[in-house]
């Protein structure tokens, strides 16, 4: 009753296709199996789609709303209860932490309420890259530390980290956001694939209280701060008072904010850095969003975030950067809640849900040349992010959609805007625009042999500005 899949000698045999690049071996054998494919890892029973029909449907699925996290995250203190991305399930406390989310980050009306916070941390770094015009700039640090601020902001009217992350604080902290998606959220333990180890698994336990450490020193002194300090007017209320309001412990906040600031920066950054890449290629592509940015969203002063929706063009090439490079190249994992049937097989409750947003993205028969960066093909169609296209997933769809897609889409355009509107960039041997192919090359959808460093040249006209 199960959908089929491979033999486990077949699996060995192929060993490192599935480990360096699974959404590649998944899609390979969809050929052979068909839309559903199961297989066991240990205890663990993994189906997997890389169709888009299938995957609209078990998205969908009530009885695959749950979520699968691997059990290191859930050792951290403060996550097991109170949790978004890693809510087991749909429950009433997922429920009310994704209305306060909504009321204070993802709504139409709190992305207009923080424009003021975006804005004043895109011209932060606009600053920044001006004094150092001429020099080397690891400008993936310097666009993750500004998407972190503005969304630290947000959460917590506080800063997290300085601009250029030079200090040894800061860089631990970059490490460890990427430790939390690479290793707690993303790679299964061995515990997690032989339950039956879960007792004498004390590596998880303690690399989970390492985390905690971590977290407690990112949001410790924050939060203690802001515990000391006055009630604010209900109108100035941020995400933090109201967690505060509801009686949860230091723990469950950090780890809460952690998990917002994780789920809404790593992503974007990768994105925007992606853009940032494509964009060292293509002069052309360049001229013509500045063109648009500067008659459709620059107010004389600044770029204004409101306009920049009617910029259809740069738009596209967020769309088509969200298409070609997608953060992850699975859907963060969903689990059946409950056995249930599901296209003529049984689906056994606890049982991994993956779907391959990679092979949707790229399956020839949605767009045509898929390997290619063309904003064009976004152009005059109504193809968008928000689930309702299914060739298009890369922020899901259904009840555990990714509720940040509208802030996300509206950051990665201001970011990007800023950087072009104010600057020219070379790439770092001195040669414009030329060798960029060799030198950022991607190995996964989202992931670059170096980091991106590039030297910043003020643009004529903003030479006094
Ligand atoms: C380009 C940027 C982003 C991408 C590609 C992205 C993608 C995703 C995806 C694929 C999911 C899983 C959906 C599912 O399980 O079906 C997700 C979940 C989530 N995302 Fe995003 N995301 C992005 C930015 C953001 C931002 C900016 C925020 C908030 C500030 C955010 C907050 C969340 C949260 C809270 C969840 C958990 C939803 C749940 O389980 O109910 N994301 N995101």
């Amino acid at each position: 009753q199960l959908p089929p899949g491979p033999y486990l000698w077949q699996i060995l045999r192929n060993i490192s296709i599935f480990i360096n690049t699974p959404h590649i071996a998944f899609n390979n054998l969809s050929k052979i199996y068909g839309p559903l494919i199961s297989i066991r890892i240990g205890g663990q029973l993994v189906v997997v789609t890389s169709s888009q029909t299938t995957a609209k449907e078990i998205l969908r699925h009530r009885s695959f709303s749950g979520r699968f996290i691997p059990a290191l995250y859930y050792n951290i203190p403060g996550t097991s209860h109170l949790s978004v991305v890693s809510a087991k399930q749909c429950n009433d406390t997922w429920k009310s932490l994704r209305a306060i989310g909504q009321t204070y980050l993802f709504s139409s009306k709190a992305i207009e309420s923080n424009a003021l916070v975006r804005k004043n941390k895109a011209m932060e770094m606009v600053n920044y890259l001006r004094i150092k015009e001429g020099e080397i700039v690891n400008i993936e640090n310097v666009i993750f530390a500004t998407l972190s601020n503005m969304t630290s902001n947000i959460l917590s009217s506080r800063n997290l980290f300085s601009i250029d992350l030079e200090s040894i604080a800061d860089r631990k902290l970059v490490k460890f956001i990427h430790e939390v998606v690479e290793k707690a959220i993303t790679s299964p333990g061995l515990s997690d694939l032989f339950p039956i180890l879960e007792k004498i698994d004390f590596w998880t336990k303690r690399k989970a209280m390492d985390m905690h450490r971590l977290i407690k020193f990112a949001w410790g002194d924050i939060i203690k701060e802001r515990r000391a300090s006055n009630r604010p007017r209900d109108s100035e209320q941020d995400f933090f008072d109201v967690l505060a309001e509801n009686a949860c412990s230091d723990d469950q906040i950090a780890s809460l904010l952690m998990e917002f600031l994780t789920a809404g920066t790593y992503t974007t950054t990768i994105v925007t850095v992606a853009l940032m890449v494509q964009l060292t290629k293509n002069q052309e592509i360049i001229s013509r969003i500045r063109d648009e940015v500067s008659n459709q969203a620059f107010d004389g002063h600044a770029i204004n975030d409101s306009r920049l929706s009617e910029c259809q063009y740069l738009q596209a090439c967020v769309k088509e950067t969200l298409r070609l490079h997608t953060p992850g190249e699975f859907i963060i994992p969903h689990r059946a809640i409950e056995t249930c049937k599901f296209n003529n097989y049984t689906i056994p409750k606890g049982t991994v849900m993956l779907v391959n947003s990679w092979a949707i993205h790229s399956d020839p028969s949605n767009w045509e040349d898929p390997g290619s960066f063309k904003p064009e093909r976004f152009l005059g169609t109504n193809i968008d992010f928000m689930g309702a296209h299914f060739q298009f997933l890369p922020f899901s769809t259904g009840q555990r959609m990714c509720p940040g897609a509208n802030v996300a889409v509206k950051n990665v355009q201001l970011m990007v805007a800023n950087l072009l509107h104010y600057f020219d960039w070379n790439i770092t041997d001195g040669v414009n625009y030329s060798n960029a192919d060799k030198m950022y090359k991607f190995t996964t959808t989202s992931r670059k042999e170096k980091p991106l460093c590039l030297i910043p040249k003020i643009r004529e006209q903003h030479m006094f500005g």
